[in-house]
């Protein structure tokens, strides 16, 4: 018996591409899908989790909304790489920053993703497992970025599942060992792939500041994802 379509997609065999985009907003895969594909088609409504197929400069790629946290993502991932043959999976997100010299704007790929997350138990690694983006993902990103001229910021992000914490100061262990920015999903993607055998990447835009108050304006915030989602295409295409 077949697995497509899933509880969660409805999109049939071979309407996915080799490389989906995944923003946390359905609404942002839309707005990719429509603002940068040609021959653009939806191949996914269901909860209103919009997923799109469509051609970017020659090569068939997708984009399609992760719902937020790792439950969310968890579950996407997973039909994707095992139901929907997805090799590649690019999340295009936003993120609040945890160093100081991190600022609002700037992009910031995950190497790796700590967890705040009981996500990782179900995999039964003894010890800490180190969620990793795939080498071929990152190193394409990062040529890219700099062919794009967009400065980045590579290394250790924190993937938590709680957006609104009642623990006092939580993000100082991880600010003291360097990570650069919190989200909610990239973790859960990274073990994904790991345990799949596929290759996974996250990108993340700069917010807001844990530490300071700042925010983006709606318009630096266009812009700001603009040079993220063109990093993040030009890997796909090279994926
Ligand atoms: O902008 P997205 O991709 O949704 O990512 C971030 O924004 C959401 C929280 O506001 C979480 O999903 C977090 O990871
Ligand atoms: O998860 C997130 C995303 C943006 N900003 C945050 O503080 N946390």
């Amino acid at each position: 018996m077949s697995n497509i379509p899933t509880p969660h997609i409805e999109a049939k065999a071979g309407d996915f591409a080799k490389t989906v985009l995944m923003p946390g907003d359905p609404l942002r895969a839309k707005y990719i899908a429509e603002t940068y594909f040609e021959q653009v088609r939806c191949v996914n409504q269901v909860r209103g989790m919009l997923g799109y197929t469509g051609i970017y400069k020659g090569k068939e790629l997708s984009v399609m909304g992760s719902g937020m946290g790792m439950p969310s993502i968890g579950i996407y991932s997973y039909e994707l790489f095992h139901f929907y043959d997805v090799d590649n999976i690019i999340r295009v997100g936003s993120a609040g920053a945890i160093l100081d010299d991190v600022n609002v704007m700037d992009v910031v790929i995950g190497m790796g993703a700590s967890i705040v997350s009981d996500y990782p138990d179900q995999f039964d690694c003894p010890g800490h497992l180190a969620p990793l983006a795939d080498y071929h993902l990152l190193s394409t990103a990062v040529e890219s970025a700099k062919e794009l001229g967009t400065p980045v910021r590579v290394g250790n992000i924190l993937s938590e599942d709680a957006f609104y914490t009642d623990r006092q100061n939580s993000k100082d262990c991880f600010r003291k060992m360097g990570v650069l920015a919190v989200e909610m999903e990239s973790g859960a993607l990274y073990l994904n792939a790991a345990r799949a055998g596929k290759r996974a990447l996250c990108i993340l835009t700069i917010s807001d500041h844990i530490y300071k108050p700042e925010q983006l304006t709606s318009e630096q915030r266009q812009t700001g994802f603009g040079k993220m989602i063109e990093i993040a295409l030009e890997t796909a295409n090279r994926a």
